[in-house]
């Protein structure tokens, strides 16, 4: 087996091990340097520092610390348990952390912002309101929403490819439709820090992979920063500029790699050798670390 450092080439960076993980070289969003170090916490859209949580009688995370900047999507791996999801729910605002800071965008995270948007494993539609109700629940539904709202939402339904649903309830939507919904809804204030826990996860392959896509498309129309969740290595490898690996317990993070290929990437990229020798790395190295 080859250096798993050297997977794809110059694709895949050095593995990082033991814990905090400063976000390092490059990316689309990476930090530059600059003179006032009080401007340049300001502006990343994420940062954790000596982060920890426990519910009651289990110590959940300990001592997180790493940055997600802008315009950079970064995936979670970790074992089934792990902590991802509180993890999320932290950077949310939905939990109170147990120790450590975590800033949005320079400020304390104390409750949810309407500038981060999130998306669960489950699409948590309101049956009894129709697609375009759904997107537009951030905004009051429609009797709530300004003019421009009910414009977004219109937009992003065409954008998720569900130009002819706005007026379907859930019950009349597939999974895959309504996780669309349920990114639509995620992007109706334009927010600055996506938040994805395992969004595909209930879809089989073929949508799991369409949606991959479509995911990959959004964020391109305006790459932000992201934390995306996920099970699964292709997904992981397919979708992030950098894949974080959370496990231990406490979890920790234990792996912080980056990856390279070119974007967009396309169906075609699984099939590419580089894709391939990159995931079958990172899974040696998961399954070190994760064990
Ligand atoms: N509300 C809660 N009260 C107590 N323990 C909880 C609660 N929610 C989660 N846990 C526990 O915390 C640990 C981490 O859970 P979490 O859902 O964050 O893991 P995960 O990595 O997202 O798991 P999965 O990959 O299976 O979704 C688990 O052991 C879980 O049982």
């Amino acid at each position: 087996m080859r250096d798993p450092r050297r997977a794809g080439g110059a694709v895949l960076h050095e593995p990082v091990r033991g814990g905090l993980q400063p976000l390092r070289s490059c990316g689309p969003g990476r930090p530059r340097p600059r003179a006032d170090p009080s401007a340049a916490v300001s502006a990343v859209p994420l940062s954790l520092s000596g982060v920890g949580f426990a519910y009651p009688g289990r110590e959940v995370l300990r001592d997180l610390s790493f940055t997600v900047a802008d315009g950079e999507f970064v995936a979670v791996l970790g074992p089934s348990g792990g902590g991802k999801s509180t993890l999320l729910r932290l950077v949310a605002g939905l939990l109170p952390r147990s120790a450590g800071d975590i800033l949005v965008k320079g400020e304390p995270v104390r409750r949810p912002r309407q500038d981060v948007g999130m998306v669960f494993q489950k699409a948590t539609l309101l049956p009894w309101r129709t697609a375009l109700d759904n997107v537009l629940l951030p905004a009051g539904f429609r009797r709530g929403a300004s003019a421009a709202e009910l414009e977004r939402a219109q937009a992003l339904l065409k954008a998720v490819g569900l130009p002819d649903a706005a007026g379907l309830y859930p019950s009349q939507l597939s999974g895959g439709m309504a996780q669309r919904v349920g990114l639509a809804r995620m992007l109706l204030h334009d927010p600055d820090l996506l938040l994805l826990d395992e969004p595909f996860a209930a879809l089989d392959a073929m949508s799991r992979e369409r949606m991959a896509l479509v995911l990959q498309e959004l964020w391109l129309a305006r790459p932000r920063a992201a934390l995306f969740v996920t099970h699964s290595i292709p997904e992981a490898v397919f979708l992030a500029d950098r894949i974080l690996v959370l496990a231990g317990r406490p979890a920790r993070v234990l792996l912080d790699w980056k990856v390279e290929l070119p974007r967009p990437r396309r169906p075609e990229t699984m099939a590419d050798p580089l894709f391939n020798e990159l995931a079958l790395a990172l899974r040696h190295e998961f399954d070190k670390v994760a064990a």
